[in-house]
């Protein structure tokens, strides 16, 4: 067993550990009861990694004097709405929830997104724990305190930002991962390189396609989680730097939102948005060429995808996909903002990218088959 990890996200008196590792659940779990004042532990929990890992998570929790009180929520995007808010909201309006309480979230990014809303609101605020069980959840979405839901205009636009008391991260969770969501988990690792650590992408890409095996894996995982929590430290609230952590996802959230219901997962839009931030950064002149055909490779190594073509739940229409970008929130004065790229490791951000050029952009990506 690899020794655990502790990443601490500096926030003053909301400052917060992340604990990384196999076993991290059992030895986070008295800090955990220790966040549950009432001897009860109210998780709202993906149905599908309940049923994988139902028996640990429960014995950790009454081993350490807490009865479990578990909310089942059916993972994915469809649960990221107003439905799922108002389901889980009265659910814990129901169990009686207490503002000292924690909200505890079990597993990928969409049970933590919609939790930590719900935590944020519900009785005007109650406390929210992170026991993220996906990679993209470990790596990104647990840390940070972005929570939030899908609206029909678009990925995230209602939400709210809530920060986790603690973050348990336990590498064991995701041996029951399928490949399909391991490597959509990794794309947010590449991300993070991309922006600001180009000695972590060099590795990743010596790593080549075994980057995702196990060993390699945990300490991709905790580098990742220190470089967001450096950002989440200095800008939690996006007023700056913390924009950069949206590499790729101008473009990412505007496939995901025109996406076929349930065909795209969140890591595969950032892949593909990831070369296409790179291949406009090049056509833009702020990076020089290659860089983008160079992530391109590496993600294609891992099983990403890296054209519109290739992703599923098109076809996608570049008219459309540029009027999604055209509500994101990064936007000011009504111009779309993106994220893009000087040198792999170095990330800046572009507030006037002209929409008829995003849009012959992606078009020839489309033709060039
Ligand atoms: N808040 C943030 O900072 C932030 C950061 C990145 C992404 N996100 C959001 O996270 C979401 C994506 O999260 P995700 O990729 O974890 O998707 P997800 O929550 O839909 O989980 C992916 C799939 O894995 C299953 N699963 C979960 N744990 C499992 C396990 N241990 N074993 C087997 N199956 C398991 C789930 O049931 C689901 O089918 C998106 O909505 C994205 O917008 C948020
Ligand atoms: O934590 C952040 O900041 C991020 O941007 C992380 C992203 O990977 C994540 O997908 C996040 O949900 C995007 O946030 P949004 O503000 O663009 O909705
Ligand atoms: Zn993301």
């Amino acid at each position: 067993m690899s020794a655990l990890q502790c990443v601490r996200v500096e926030l003053g008196a909301r400052s917060y550990d992340v604990v990384i590792g196999a076993g991290a659940l059992e030895a986070a779990s008295d800090r955990l009861a220790a966040l549950c004042p009432r001897g009860r532990a109210l998780v709202a929990a993906d149905r599908d990694a309940l049923g994988l890992h139902r028996d640990r998570l429960e014995g950790a929790l009454r081993q350490a004097g807490l009865e479990p009180v578990i909310i089942e929520i059916e993972a994915g995007e469809r649960a990221k709405s107003w439905a799922g808010l108002q389901a889980l909201t009265e659910a814990l309006l129901d169990a009686n929830i207490e503002r000292g309480e924690a909200v505890i979230a079990f597993g990928g990014g969409t049970v933590g997104d919609l939790a930590g809303f719900a935590a944020a609101i519900v009785k005007r605020g109650a406390g929210f724990v992170q026991i993220p069980t996906t990679l993209l959840a470990q790596v990104d979405s647990s840390v940070g305190g972005k929570t939030g839901i899908n609206t029909v205009q678009g990925k995230n636009l209602v939400g709210a930002f809530h920060q986790p008391s603690l973050v348990i991260a336990d590498s064991g969770f995701l041996q029951t991962l399928p490949r399909r969501e391991l490597a959509a988990g990794y794309a947010e690792i590449v991300k993070a390189a991309l922006i600001g650590d180009a000695a972590l992408f060099e590795r990743l890409e010596r790593a080549g396609a075994q980057a995702l095996s196990t060993d390699d894996l945990a300490g991709f995982v905790a580098d990742a989680v220190r470089f967001k929590a450096r950002i989440v430290a200095q800008d939690e609230r996006e007023a700056g730097q913390r924009a950069l952590l949206n590499l790729g996802h101008t473009f990412g959230h505007a496939f995901e939102a025109e996406a076929r219901p349930g065909a795209l997962v969140h890591g595969e839009a950032v892949a593909l948005g990831l070369v296409l931030a790179l291949k406009y950064s090049q056509r833009i002149g702020s990076v020089p060429p290659g860089v983008g055909e160079r992530t391109a490779a590496h993600l294609a190594a891992v099983g990403l995808p890296t054209r519109i073509g290739d992703l599923p739940g098109g076809p996608y229409d570049p008219q459309r996909l540029v009027a999604r970008m055209a509500s994101d929130k990064k936007n000011t004065a009504g111009r779309i903002t993106l994220i893009l790229s000087r040198a792999i490791g170095e990330a800046y951000a572009f507030p006037g990218a002209d929409p008829g050029d995003l849009t012959a952009f992606l078009q020839e990506d489309i033709d060039e088959r």
